[in-house]
């Protein structure tokens, strides 16, 4: 599975280009679309899943073209929406039964088995009883990746799955992802959070303002900050300077007062060395240095 997208563009009625100029290419595997808050990426993935038209631009999927084979497209697909919920009152198998007749699992005993299967590799046999939603925050959002998955998709859309998880859930969750991404499928991860993208994605996409920042692999994101992430041991007086004048990513108390990471080109005379950038330090490096000139005129 591969899909190309070719100048596509959003515009709003006001006016807004929430998706300008895209063109991107998404291969097999588990490709992260990292940008912050009101970049695009909702709005890029309802046109994905076909829940809303592009202003123009062309999207295809193994060339099946999103303008013409929505049917076909559709079939495709799983997503797991950002506000995805659930009917009252119906059980945890109940909820995923229904989605599977819904993806027209017409035969009884095979949707059973299928529900049941489903349920175990998503962690949520023992619940299958309770009440979908009286889940916790994770189990939903494990219940919404078994609803995205029930009808085997080539294509699998994910919109920010970990905001509000803790943190053991929004490892789990990210393990499942992994787990699923050795098949033959393509997921597409969206998220405002790093981490996500750092330890599962094999490419990655950065969009802001609704445009094309950077894409290629994490490692690539990272090799571009090389040079720019710097351990500065500070005393009390100098953190406060330093905490106004560059992006801090972590600090951490030591004997003689802070040892502070920064993402700047330079540290103007404070005592400190160069350390190895990670995906956080890139993404905050190409905020800082490439995105903020960008207008979305
Ligand atoms: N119906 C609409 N009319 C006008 N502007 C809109 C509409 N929907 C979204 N926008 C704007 O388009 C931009 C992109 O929104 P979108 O929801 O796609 O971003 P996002 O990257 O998913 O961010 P978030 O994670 O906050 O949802 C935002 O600035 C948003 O305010």
């Amino acid at each position: 599975m591969h899909i190309k997208i070719e100048n596509l563009n959003k515009v709003y009625p006001n006016g807004y280009y929430a998706v300008k100029n895209l063109n991107l290419e998404i291969p097999n595997g588990m490709f992260g679309l990292l940008g912050p808050n009101g970049a695009g990426k909702s709005t890029l993935m309802r046109i994905l899943v076909t829940l809303m038209k592009p202003s123009s631009g062309k999207v295809t999927f193994d060339g099946y073209d999103l303008s013409k084979n929505r049917r076909e497209i559709r079939s495709m697909l799983g997503y797991l929406p950002q506000d995805f919920s659930f009917f009252s009152k119906l059980k945890t198998y109940e909820f995923l039964d229904y989605t599977a007749r819904l993806a027209g699992m017409k035969n009884g005993s095979v949707r059973r088995n299928a529900v049941d299967q489903m349920l175990e590799e998503v962690g949520l046999f023992e619940a299958r009883d309770r009440n979908a939603n009286k889940l916790s925050g994770g189990m939903k959002r494990r219940l919404g990746i078994a609803q995205a998955l029930i009808n085997d998709p080539k294509i699998i859309i994910v919109d920010e799955p970990t905001t509000g998880l803790d943190p053991e859930e929004r490892i789990r969750f990210r393990n499942l992802l992994s787990n699923i991404s050795t098949r033959d499928v393509v997921i597409i991860l969206s998220t405002h959070i790093v981490g996500d993208i750092s330890s599962t994605c094999d490419n990655m996409a950065l969009l802001n303002r609704g445009q094309l920042a950077f894409s290629g692999s994490p490692e690539q994101l990272v090799k571009q900050a090389e040079g720019n992430v710097w351990l500065i041991k500070a005393t009390e007086t100098e953190y406060m300077e330093i905490n106004e004048k560059y992006p801090v990513i972590s600090t951490i108390p030591v004997a003689s007062g802070w040892e502070v990471q920064v993402v700047s080109e330079d540290i103007n005379g404070y005592e400190g060395e160069q350390i190895a950038p990670n995906l956080e330090h890139a993404y905050v490096h190409f905020m800082e240095n490439k995105l903020n000139q960008w207008s979305n005129a």
